[in-house]
């Protein structure tokens, strides 16, 4: 097997390992845009997990992100990047500590703006880090969630653009991401206040913060009426439908969807 293809099969199962959600949307783009939204994932998760660390100091995180978002400015150089990470190598995942082939999976002619947008989370999550993620107004939830999710939305719409020409809405890819990350600022609620993180502005209550997922989703419907690429439109509905699924069923007081309710949603969008 070339060298090539040996790295997309390993950035395949790196990415099984590390996405509930994305990996079967991913797996079933046709191949030059599963390489690049395959790419496109591990880079962000790749900084995600420096920012989700629990072993990592705060001042630590904010080195390490905004080095790393340094480095993805210029030619990625990787012997700088492992001297970065080089102290946290045994507590870091593969994910992270691989950086650099993900970048390397992904497509010439798109690579520059998924390293842009992956340079401009990891420095905006380095602000939040910086700020331990007070949120206090609805202002800054936004920007919490434009730098972690909506800068997503954006990327993939710019991906769309590039592959064939698919126009979608700026404003509307920002709410798609915040829809998502809503609904799992919701489903983490508990669990995120146990380790002290609250994403609820002030005077915000459990139904405020489910009328912003509700609000966002809408917008995310609005969005899927751009997309005409059925491949495309197929990978946009899979998170869409879960997120949809698991906003209602933490309504009904539940933590989250089975996996057999997963497995009918996604056989029901791709049927
Ligand atoms: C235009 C468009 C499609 C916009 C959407 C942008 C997008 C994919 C944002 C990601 C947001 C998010 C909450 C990811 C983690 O979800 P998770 O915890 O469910 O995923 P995981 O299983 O990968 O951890």
């Amino acid at each position: 097997m070339s060298e090539v293809k040996k790295l997309h099969k390993e950035a395949m199962h790196v990415l099984k390992l590390t996405s509930r959600t994305f990996y079967i949307p991913i797996s079933l783009l046709e191949p030059t845009l599963k390489k690049t939204v395959a790419s496109a994932y591990l880079c962000m998760r790749a900084i995600d997990e420096i920012e989700d660390h629990e072993m990592i100091e705060p001042e630590e995180k904010q080195h390490l992100l905004n080095s790393t978002s340094l480095l993805l400015k210029k030619e990625f150089d990787v012997v700088e990047y492992r001297k970065l990470i080089q102290p946290y190598e045994s507590i870091l995942p593969e994910v992270t500590l691989r950086l650099d082939d993900w970048i390397n999976v992904c497509p010439e002619g798109i690579v520059d703006k998924v390293k842009e947008s992956t340079s401009i989370m990891a420095a905006g999550m380095a602000d939040w880090v910086e700020k331990d993620w007070l949120i206090k107004t609805v202002e800054e939830l936004d920007d919490y969630t434009y730098y972690v999710a909506g800068l997503v939305g954006v990327m993939l719409s710019d991906i769309w653009k590039w592959y064939d020409n698919t126009e979608t809405d700026q404003d509307l890819a920002i709410a798609f991401g915040r829809g998502l990350q809503s609904v799992n600022i919701l489903r983490n609620q508990q669990e995120d206040y146990e380790r002290g993180v609250s994403f609820m502005p002030e005077n915000w209550n459990r139904d405020d913060m489910f009328q912003y997922a509700t609000n966002n989703l809408k917008l995310a419907d609005e969005y899927m009426k751009d997309i005409k690429n059925r491949n495309i439109k197929l990978f946009c509905k899979i998170p869409l439908a879960l997120a949809n699924k698991t906003l209602k069923a933490l309504k009904n007081g539940r933590e989250k969807i089975s996996r057999n309710e997963v497995e009918e949603i996604v056989a029901q969008v791709t049927k």
